[in-house]
């Protein structure tokens, strides 16, 4: 690294200039300042900021797993960026309660000079949710219109195009299904896994049946469930039915990569598994920090505006509410759940596949 030949002033150097020049009180504007217009414009620039910052980790992780090939010596570093992120949604989410700081009577006055304005025209947060692996069909029917209609032709066309490129969701579904340890050889570990869960699903099913608390009609609707969950398992073993449920939206990951994802949990303690377990990890994560901040920003802004329509024309809180749950993108993550075995029903890896897993010792 070469040394600086210009000494650096601090307020260049953060181009202090525009970015404490950037706070423009539409109130002000029409002559009645409203306070708290401030807070509302410096909480959304440090949001945008910290999108920024949380753009530029995906974007390199989306680069590495690009790659024809992902070299095992990349994911330490992929692995600790997605941490970051992590870390940065923490305070994302924290910093609701600032805003939330500011009454509804003063967010009213000033509310009106915003129109049309909304959140739908954050441009990093839908490319946020784009890299993530959010499919245009996937979102509700008014969160598609909102992409049309409240976007200028410009941000509409870049972030269609953002879309035609795979998604981080995409390339982890590809990296996960070429995980060459499902190959077990002579080793038949689905087997023993399906024996294992029957085993468990009987054992739930009487666990249901000896329940004395329950009523008739309550046991018959809670042995439905455990039909539903038997009927996802099956699914496991059996890639037709796999690709019936995934159609049905019930999986989004492919049957290899579902599997390969089960396998790295069951086995995470194993030496090669653990930094695909903290990558799965870090995307549960990102993907459940997300879905806080939709949880907290619906909240707040049922308590902002109560059933007010939003200045971008939705139905404001019912609306947000909706989005909380159905743009979810890692939600196989969190099901696989379901299908993990107790340590002590887990199959014994052979020593032959289990030396493989290690370390190497001499
Ligand atoms: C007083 C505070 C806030 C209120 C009352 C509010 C209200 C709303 C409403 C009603 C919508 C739906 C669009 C509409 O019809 O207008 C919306 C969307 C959105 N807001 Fe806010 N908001 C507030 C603060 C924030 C902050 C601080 C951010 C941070 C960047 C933010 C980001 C977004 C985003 C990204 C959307 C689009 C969400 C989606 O379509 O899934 N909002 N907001
Ligand atoms: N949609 C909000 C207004 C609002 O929050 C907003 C307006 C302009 C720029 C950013 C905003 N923040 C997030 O939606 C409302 O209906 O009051």
């Amino acid at each position: 690294m070469q040394k600086n030949k210009e000494p650096v002033y601090y307020g260049d150097y953060l181009g202090l200039d525009k970015l404490l020049g950037a706070q423009s009180l539409h109130s002000s504007r029409y002559g009645e300042p409203a306070h708290d217009e401030m807070l509302f414009i410096i909480v959304h620039q440090a949001y945008e900021l910290w999108f920024k910052q949380i753009l530029h980790e995906m974007h390199s992780v989306i680069e590495t797993f690009s790659a024809e090939k992902v070299e095992d010596q990349q994911l330490p570093q992929v692995v600790h960026r997605l941490k970051r992120v992590v870390a940065i949604q923490k305070l994302l989410n924290d910093q609701i309660a600032i805003m939330e700081t500011m009454t509804p009577q003063d967010f009213l006055s000033f509310r009106d000079y915003l129109v049309p304005a909304s959140g739908f025209q954050s441009i990093q947060f839908k490319m946020l949710e784009i890299s993530l692996g959010l499919k245009r069909a996937f979102r509700i029917d008014f969160d598609q219109q909102s992409f049309l209609t409240r976007l200028n032709d410009e941000d509409r066309a870049f972030l269609t195009r953002l879309e035609g490129k795979p998604s981080l969701f995409e390339l982890v579904d590809k990296w996960l299904a070429r995980m060459p340890f499902l190959d077990l050889g002579e080793f038949k570990f689905w087997q023993h896994y399906r024996n294992a869960t029957e085993d468990m699903l009987l054992a739930d099913a009487e666990t249901i049946k000896a329940n004395d608390t329950l009523s008739e009609e309550q046991i018959s609707r809670e042995l439905a469930e455990l039909d539903k969950v038997r009927e996802h398992f099956s699914a496991l073993f059996d890639s037709d039915k796999y690709t019936q449920l995934q159609e049905r939206g019930d999986f989004r990951l492919s049957h290899q990569a579902m599997l390969a994802a089960l396998f790295i949990e069951q086995y995470r303690e194993e030496p090669m598994f653990n930094l695909a377990h903290q990558f799965i990890t870090c995307l549960t994560e990102i993907d459940e920090n997300m879905t806080i901040w939709r949880f907290r920003h619906a909240m707040m802004v049922q308590r902002m505006l109560g059933s007010k329509i939003g200045t971008g024309g939705s139905s404001g809180h019912e609306y947000l509410k909706r989005t909380t749950e159905a743009n979810r993108v890692f939600t196989d993550f969190f099901n696989m759940a379901t299908f993990l075995l107790p340590k002590g029903s887990l199959p014994q890896l052979p020593d032959s596949v289990r030396s493989k897993l290690r370390f190497q010792c001499v």
